[in-house]
């Protein structure tokens, strides 16, 4: 007989959305003291995916990943949700909370390529592909002698072409690649201060309804607090720049004991422009409060610094 379902958990079907959700499910299954087949995976799909039509994923803008997911939580078709962090948007319903951040995985990008062990080696001309407007921005930035193009697909298919030599190098989140077991196939990890990662890379987040205090109550303690307390300062500093998809915004924040570390950037799709902050604070009492705070700050010293040249025409 199959054990009875305490919680349902949605999720995206991707092969990448299912791994990292069967972290989550053993990990939580091993906090609640439960077999793990109690937490059962609903994969849902979409729209995100459906689409293949890139201008009306651009159209739609992150929530196209996560409407979905809120509508099956509504209904009670699920009872939590799974999403990577980076692609949740930063405004959720009334509805629906950010119940939990969960452990982080390492944020750092990963350069993949079968001809360079970095960035810096690739000779010049050498294409780098990728769909991320950010690693794009990042790559011309520092070598403005390469050429970008765009690379789609998800992780496996983005490899296979790598493989196939449709281009020379590509990056990739290594938390995506470590939880496909797929670590090997970076050359080399990016260091976050020459180039940051996508704010929030490499962190989950897991959603609930607003009103579900059955849910709520058993992700208490589940919460990596530090993850929390940088995943706000980056959801923050996002916020502030109000980052449309088509803005190449960076943001990493570390904490280290009572102090935060925050480094953030935003540069024009050509790279040819960059405006980056870096601060480091002290905590205090609210670490939360804190670190928005700082994150809200530093996106609006950027906003106004670099006013309308971050507001792309599409
Ligand atoms: N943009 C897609 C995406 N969303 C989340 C991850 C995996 C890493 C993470 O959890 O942050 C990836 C793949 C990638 O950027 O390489």
């Amino acid at each position: 007989m199959a054990p009875a379902s305490l919680f349902r958990i949605g999720a995206r079907g991707s092969k990448l959305s299912l791994a990292q959700t069967r972290l989550v499910q053993a990990a939580l299954a091993a906090r609640l003291g439960v077999e793990p087949g109690v937490l059962e995976i609903v994969p849902i799909v979409t729209s995100g995916d459906r689409i293949q039509d890139r201008r009306l994923i651009e159209a739609g803008g992150k929530g196209l990943f996560t409407k979905e997911l809120d509508e099956a939580l509504r209904d009670g078709r699920i009872d939590l949700a799974i999403h990577s962090l980076k692609d949740l948007p930063t405004a959720l319903p009334d509805d629906i909370v950010l119940a939990c951040v969960p452990e982080r995985e390492d944020p750092r990008d990963a350069f993949v390529s079968l001809r360079a062990k970095a960035l810096a080696d690739l000779p010049a001309g050498a294409v780098v592909g990728t769909a991320s407007l950010r690693r794009q921005a990042q790559t011309l930035f520092a070598r403005p002698d390469l050429k970008v193009t765009t690379l789609r697909g998800n992780v496996d298919t983005r490899l296979a072409k790598l493989e196939a030599g449709d281009v020379d190098a590509t990056f990739l989140a290594l938390a995506g690649l470590k939880r496909l077991g797929l670590e090997s196939r970076a050359a080399s990890l990016v260091d976050p201060e020459e180039a940051p990662p996508a704010a929030c890379q490499g962190a989950l987040a897991i959603t609930t309804r607003v009103d579900d205090a059955r849910v709520r109550e058993a992700l208490e303690g589940f919460e990596d607090l530090n993850a929390r307390v940088e995943i706000e300062a980056e959801r923050a500093f996002l916020a502030a720049l109000d980052g449309s998809c088509r803005t190449p915004i960076s943001a990493l924040a570390r904490v280290s004991g009572d102090a935060i570390s925050f480094i953030g950037e935003t540069l024009t799709p050509d790279g040819k422009k960059r405006w980056q902050r870096r601060e480091s604070v002290a905590l205090g009492d609210d670490r939360v409060a804190t670190a928005r705070a700082l994150g809200a700050r530093l996106g609006g010293e950027i906003r106004d610094e670099a006013g309308d040249a971050i507001v792309m025409d599409a």
